[in-house]
């Protein structure tokens, strides 16, 4: 039967399956918290960056809208004020006509004062245009009245519109004053009458109640929009209407209703920086031609600038989404490029469980992860060499090479367990070398040594490969046979032996003849390291009490020598059982 042919040694498991270090990877990460993962953080460094990034381009693009929409928005109130104002300057300027044209029919028809009362009341329609005419002769006492003819006699020669009517001569629109005779807040329009020599004999003067419900709906009709309130002030401040009756006449200051004086500022313009009560508002206003009013509009921001609040909404809605979607497309990213991560830190986990083949880091990539690698395989394969040389050190006898005691001592016990499962037969071969004090004293420690190194390499060559030969202290060497098909077999590695250290030991100049004994064990049945040991030993203490350079088999359990052999002759059987007696 053939020999078996040298079993390689265990081969350790390749971890080559880059997926299985993934999922290996992925496990260990998926216990870790994720709030503190590096993929955690990557994705909402991303996510935050996307947001300031929308937040940031959507709130400035919104805050450049938002300012031309303003400018658009009091563009379009000071366009429509400026509508309101043409159309006050014209009712007023019809008013003037009005009384222009009495003048012209007083002054054609030839009349004096006494004539202006009828002539007031032959114009029934001029009623429509004013809440009630009265005249003045030249000195200001109330001469006529259209609408109560016993009205109570008033002068009002001191009143600036009285005079600069007499002194233009010409129709004049006055300030907002309350009137004497009704008691009420009124703007008046005089018109002078003239003789046909020039001379003024009377001034008309046509009231216009501001607090008449029709003049307050003529102005409210000139809103544009629901929300907010139009008025009308005069250049001195005056207010001449306003939705809160008690300011007509007033003259409220900046600081008490900025919204009220905001357009004393110029002819027209508009300001969306006003507090109007306490609502921040957009104040427009538009002066009129024909009179020194101004009409303006005073609007909540939040109703001139509702479109622009769904706007914002829409535009973080956007934003929002786009940093979730940042945020998810950010987590795949770093998946992906972490792969390479997760997989050299499933091979670090197999390395440190146990795994011993480093070539499973991929060093081929040229990124950082190569470099990253790199670095865990020469760092893995100095550790694996530094582990390597501990246990070769530790395994290994330093002078000869071969297997040390400790090494024999875990390999016996594990050869007899393989032979015990394979029902094989194993034997142990214990040798000593003859008188090797003799060596040491003869030629020094140093010849002793090499000879110890050359008995070694002999005894190396003597044996199959998988075989394993141990020294156990000074010259005792020790071989453990595998795989044995009987005591004859055990024979012939005996005399392989003695044969291997038949030629001389050159040492230095000299040539040494060095011999051994060899006591071998052989065992079919179970036993431990210790029993079959003690069985070699015993073999070799035979060959030693028969003259040495020998060797003797011992079959374990038969407790005898099979057979005591020297190189040339047999010893015989009875001087051992003679030491075993003993
Ligand atoms: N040169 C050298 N000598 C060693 C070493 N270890 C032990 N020795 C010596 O080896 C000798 C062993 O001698 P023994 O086995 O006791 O006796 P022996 O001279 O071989 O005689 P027998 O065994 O009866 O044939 C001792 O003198 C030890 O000092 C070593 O590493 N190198």
């Amino acid at each position: 039967m053939p020999r078996a042919a040298c079993r390689p040694g265990p081969i350790p498991r390749r971890i080559t399956d880059r997926r299985v270090f993934v999922r290996q990877g992925v496990a260990v990460l998926s216990a870790a918290s994720h709030f503190t993962s590096f993929r955690f953080k990557v994705s909402a460094l991303v996510a935050s960056m996307v947001l300031i990034a929308a937040i940031g381009v959507c709130g400035i693009s919104l805050l450049i809208a938002e300012s031309q929409i303003q400018r658009m928005i009091a563009r379009q109130e000071i366009s429509a004020l400026s509508g309101a104002a043409a159309y006050l300057d014209n009712d007023l300027r019809t008013k003037q006509n009005v009384l222009r044209s009495i003048a012209e029919e007083a002054l054609s028809r030839n009349l004096g004062a006494r004539d202006v009362q009828a002539l007031l009341e032959s114009h029934p329609g001029l009623r429509d245009e004013f809440v009630n005419i009265v005249a003045f002769d030249a000195r200001g006492d109330l001469v006529s009245s259209l609408k109560n003819r016993r009205d109570k006699v008033i002068n009002v020669s001191t009143r600036p519109y009285f005079q600069e009517a007499l002194r233009t001569r010409d129709s004049v629109i006055s300030a907002p004053f309350r009137s004497v005779l009704s008691g009420r807040p009124v703007v008046s329009v005089a018109q002078p009458l003239s003789d046909a020599r020039g001379n003024v004999f009377a001034v008309l003067v046509g009231g216009l109640d501001l607090l008449r419900p029709a003049f307050a709906a003529q102005v409210e009709a000139l809103r544009t929009r629901e929300q907010g309130y139009l008025f009308i002030i005069a250049n001195d401040g005056t207010v001449i209407h306003h939705p809160r009756k008690e300011l007509i006449l007033t003259q409220p200051s900046a600081d008490e209703m900025p919204a009220v004086a905001a357009p004393l500022a110029g002819p027209e313009g508009w300001r969306a920086d006003i507090l109007d009560g306490k609502e921040p508002s957009l104040v427009a206003w538009k002066r009129l031609r024909h009179a020194d009013w101004t009409v303006a509009v005073s609007y909540p921001l939040r109703d001139a600038f509702a479109p622009m609040a769904s706007v914002w909404f829409n535009a973080l809605g956007a934003a929002g989404l786009f940093t979730a979607m940042a945020g998810i497309f950010g987590w795949g990213l770093v998946k992906v490029l972490m792969e390479p991560l997760e997989a050299l830190q499933g091979v670090v986990e197999s390395i440190d469980a146990g795994a011993t083949d480093i070539s499973a880091f991929n060093v081929d990539h040229a990124d950082e992860f190569g470099v990253l690698s790199r670095a865990l395989y020469r760092l893995s394969h100095s550790r694996k060499q530094a582990a390597d040389d501990l246990h070769r050190l530790a395994t290994t006898d330093v002078l000869t090479g071969t297997h040390n005691r400790r090494m024999f001592d875990q390999f016996l016990p594990a050869a007899l367990a393989r032979a015990r499962r394979s029902g094989e037969s194993v034997a142990v071969a214990f040798l000593d070398i003859d008188r090797f004090k003799s060596i040491n004293d003869g030629h020094g420690h140093a010849a002793g040594d090499a000879v110890l190194v050359e008995f070694a390499r002999r005894l190396q060559g003597a044996v199959r490969c998988t075989d394993t030969v141990a020294r156990l202290a000074g010259d005792e060497f020790v071989v453990v046979y595998e795989q044995v098909r009987g005591a004859g077999e055990a024979h012939q590695l005996g005399g392989r032996i003695l044969a291997a250290m038949e030629a001389p030991f050159q040492v230095g100049d000299t040539a040494l003849h060095v011999t051994a004994s060899v006591g071998i064990a052989i065992t079919s049945m179970p036993t431990n390291a210790d029993a079959i040991m003690q069985s070699a030993d015993y073999a070799l203490y035979g060959v030693k009490a028969s003259g040495r350079n020998g060797y003797a088999v011992n079959v374990f359990g038969a407790e005898k020598l099979a057979s005591v052999r020297g190189h040339e002759e047999f010893v015989s059987r009875g001087v051992v059982q003679e030491r075993a007696k003993a």
